[in-house]
């Protein structure tokens, strides 16, 4: 068999590790009651599941419900970056013929939209940043290939910091200057990323196709992915606008919080970034639109008729149930810790998804997902016993609409860390400007006092 294979542990290490598990499982966890018991506000949320406020942010809006006698009412959500609907944002560049993700990135950095001068200027800065540095992809990507691309883009980041003059000045001036390299880095990154995993993993042909300086972020995402570097305008024009609905989204969601964490300690720029990208790789963060398509797989083999409601209802009940899929007891692409009615990225992503798949090979498999939308929040109600809302995220449509686009089913989530560089570098610049604090929340102890018992008494 060609292409590399991950060695397997060896028996006595399997053995070894499941003693100690046991152990663990003896020693550690506690009764759930306790959190209720001591206050604890799991997950920063509050009781009614609103998150707890931990900062004041300009950079972005993520409107989802109101407030009403302290009730929740659900809403159709709304989402604006620095003060600008993101409908807007993208009808505004549309209107023009223009690609969107640039502008976005200056609005969120910045906190205001560019002149015609400044953002030529501004795309001129990011293509003269995109390639790698010298030897990166060599030292870097291909000396030891990753087989998951959000491991290769955290890697890669943080081996930045070696090849930055002054990694650790943490001043606005230089912290800029560091943004907005990773943003015009970043895609250069994954394409490595992926042509290596490709060759060495797959045993098929990589292309190091170099950047365009010409081209748009989205234009060179498609250039360096495909092994005859073509594509159509359409073609990038949608990937241009994914870009732009996945730029950020307010201060709270994992990934965020975690830069502005480390940011809040005054670490350096790479290790805030490759801390986002770590979170933003979990299945219930941003890896959820690459599970949605593993989800999607799953109903294909399992469900009979793909338009028989009360097969897929079935189905949907026993992976909530955790017999089915991934045994996770999610189904991915529904739910949000803010939005009740509506993700209004997941509306616009839904509708050029519809658009796309329409007498195409594709319209069973948008067919499908849009019944996993119709039909999980009532099966999410059976489980929750209450008639709470919920809506399809940002995560069900996008993979499709990358599939579409002949994007790999690996680079979904990386193309959201792409995106959010821009949300997250912003969200650092203002950590560093305003925050002026080290985040420090605190956990309850329950463990009691021991008295030391040397190694010669222990049973
Ligand atoms: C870019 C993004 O991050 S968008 C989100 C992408 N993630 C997914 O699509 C994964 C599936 N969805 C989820 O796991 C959740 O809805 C999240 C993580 C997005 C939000 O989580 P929360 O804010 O905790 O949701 P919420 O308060 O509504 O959850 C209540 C309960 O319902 C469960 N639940 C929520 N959504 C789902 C779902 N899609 N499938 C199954 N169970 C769910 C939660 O796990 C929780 O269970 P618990 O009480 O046993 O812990
Ligand atoms: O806000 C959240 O919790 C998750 C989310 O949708 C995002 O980060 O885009």
């Amino acid at each position: 068999m060609y292409g590399k294979t991950l060695a397997a542990p060896n028996e006595q290490l399997n053995q070894d590790i499941q003693l100690l598990c046991g152990e663990y499982a003896r020693y550690n966890g506690f009764d759930e009651e306790l959190c209720n018991k001591f206050g604890v506000k799991r997950g920063l949320r509050n009781a009614d599941g609103t998150g707890v406020v931990a900062g004041i942010t300009q950079v972005c809006n993520v409107h989802g419900y109101l407030l009403s006698e302290g009730e929740k009412l659900p809403i159709d959500g709304e989402l604006t970056y620095r003060g600008y609907s993101i409908t807007d944002l993208i009808a505004g560049a549309q209107a023009e013929n223009r690609y969107s993700c640039e502008e976005t990135a200056w609005l969120l950095l910045l906190g205001f939209l560019p002149t015609g001068a400044q953002l030529n200027r501004f795309s001129e800065i990011l293509a003269d940043n995109r390639e790698l540095p010298e030897n990166f992809t060599e030292d870097m990507i291909m000396k030891v290939a990753s087989p998951n691309i959000m491991n290769m883009l955290a890697r890669s980041v943080l081996a930045l910091y070696t090849y930055d003059p002054r990694p650790d000045d943490y001043s606005i001036e230089n912290v800029m200057r560091q943004s907005i390299e990773l943003i015009a880095r970043m895609p250069s990154i994954m394409a490595a990323a992926y042509q290596v995993k490709k060759r060495v993993y797959d045993g098929r042909s990589m292309y190091l196709h170099n950047p365009n300086p010409e081209f748009s972020t989205a234009q060179n995402i498609l250039r360096m992915l495909r092994s005859d570097k073509q594509f159509t305008e359409e073609e990038a024009h949608l990937l241009d606008l994914c870009l732009t609905l996945h730029s950020e989204h307010g201060g709270g969601n994992c990934s965020t919080f975690a830069v502005r964490v480390l940011t809040s300690a005054q670490t350096d720029t790479y290790s805030a970034i490759a801390a986002g990208i770590g979170a933003l790789k979990g299945p219930r963060h941003g890896g959820a639109n690459h599970k949605v398509i593993e989800q999607l797989e799953y109903l294909k083999a399992n469900v009979y008729d793909w338009d028989d409601d009360n097969e897929i209802r079935e189905y949907l009940r026993r992976a909530v149930a955790g017999e089915a899929g991934d045994r996770s007891g999610l189904i991915y692409g529904m739910g949000h810790a803010v939005y009740t009615k509506s993700d209004p990225r997941a509306r616009v992503l839904k509708q050029n998804a519809m658009k796309l798949a329409k007498g195409t090979d594709y319209e069973g498999e948008f067919r499908l997902l849009d019944a996993v939308e119709r039909l999980a929040p009532d099966v999410l109600r059976e489980k929750w016993g209450s008639d709470r809302t919920t809506c399809a995220n940002v995560d069900l449509y996008s993979g499709l609409v990358y599939r579409m686009l002949r994007i790999p089913d690996e680079l979904h989530t990386p193309l959201f860390a792409i995106a959010r560089t821009a949300g997250w570098c912003a969200h650092r610049l203002e950590e560093l400007s305003t925050g002026k604090k080290i985040i420090r929340p605190a956990y309850k102890s329950i463990v009691g006092a021991h008295s030391y018992v040397p190694l010669a008494q222990r049973g």
